[in-house]
């Protein structure tokens, strides 16, 4: 049976508590769960999730992101803690690494000896770790979860939304025609299981030429319209393809960075507000 009384989702929710699959680890009190997810692969997830996070622990929100790409973790590299290893607690659980800015990270590399080792590991058991990277990894105290997913709308991104209390899904993409159709299908099956979308950023909107300024759209540029038009959508807000959100992997993105945080700031306000808007209509339903 889960555990209600530790579950982000408290009072926003109507699941039967005997039947709900989801359990909640009592030593952790997370207030929301966001997803950022795309079903196409390589289009930022793993770079907005980061820096989501890194915008969030800023404002002195107490942030932690769960790594659910186990075959292509990036989240470590991201956040800084590429070398760090994640330690064993009492009781089979787990203790996340900290970022320098405070953030609580738990990814696969985390636990292996090599980051450049494979994971080769059938569906089940990826599913599995992904799970007991939410009940036995000790999050403490947190304000938001941010959970990185992995491309597709298969086994992991269905687990996660079975049995872990998302409060909403970002959506990310880039406005290319056949981007579009298969975030589609992804923003369809949230629909399917009945979670919230909180809304949608595009990556890679435009380039900014060096010399005069000028937004240059790279990709034709109307897709995205579309399709927050026809999935009824929340643009969260846009950004471009540079070298700055390019190369957050390697530690160039420094607390301060004018540019990234004007990129991000906005899309952080938006993406809270809609929550707010999401939790108001759940306990006014
Ligand atoms: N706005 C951007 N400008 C420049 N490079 C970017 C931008 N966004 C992402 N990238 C780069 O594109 C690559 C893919 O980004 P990222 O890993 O965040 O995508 P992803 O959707 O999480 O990928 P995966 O499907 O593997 O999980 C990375 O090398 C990243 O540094």
């Amino acid at each position: 049976m889960s555990n209600c009384g530790s579950c982000p989702s408290k009072g926003e929710c109507n699941k039967d508590q005997q039947s709900c699959g989801i359990q909640n680890n009592p030593l952790n009190n997370i207030k929301k769960i966001i997803g950022v997810m795309s079903g196409k692969g390589g289009v930022g997830k793993s770079t907005v999730s980061a820096l989501i996070a890194r915008n969030l622990a800023k404002q002195g929100y107490k942030v932690g992101v769960l790594d659910a790409d186990i075959t292509g973790p990036s989240i470590p590299r991201l956040l800084g803690v590429k070398d760090a290893k994640a330690m064993g607690a009492p009781n089979n659980c787990i203790y996340p690494v900290q970022s320098a800015d405070g953030i609580k990270v738990m990814s696969l590399n985390l636990l292996l000896e090599d980051e450049n080792q494979p994971v080769i590991w059938r569906g089940a058991m990826i599913s599995n770790t992904v799970k007991q990277f939410y009940t036995d990894v000790i999050w403490g105290e947190l304000d938001y979860l941010l959970i990185d997913m992995p491309p597709g709308t298969g086994d992991v991104a269905l687990t996660v939304m079975q049995s872990i209390p998302i409060n909403g899904i970002v959506m990310v993409s880039v406005p290319q025609d056949m981007v579009s159709m298969i975030v589609a299908k992804a923003v369809n099956m949230v629909k399917k299981l009945d979670i919230e979308i909180i809304g949608l950023v595009e990556n890679m909107s435009y380039i900014v030429c060096p010399d005069c300024g000028k937004k240059i759209q790279i990709f034709n540029g109307n897709d995205t319209s579309k399709l927050l038009d026809d999935l009824q959508l929340n643009l969260l807000g846009t950004l471009p393809m540079n070298a700055g959100l390019g190369n957050v992997s390697v530690g160039v993105y420094k607390d301060g960075d004018e540019e990234v945080e004007g990129l991000f700031n906005p899309i952080v306000i938006n993406l809270l507000n809609s929550l707010k808007e999401i939790e108001a209509k759940k306990t006014q339903a």
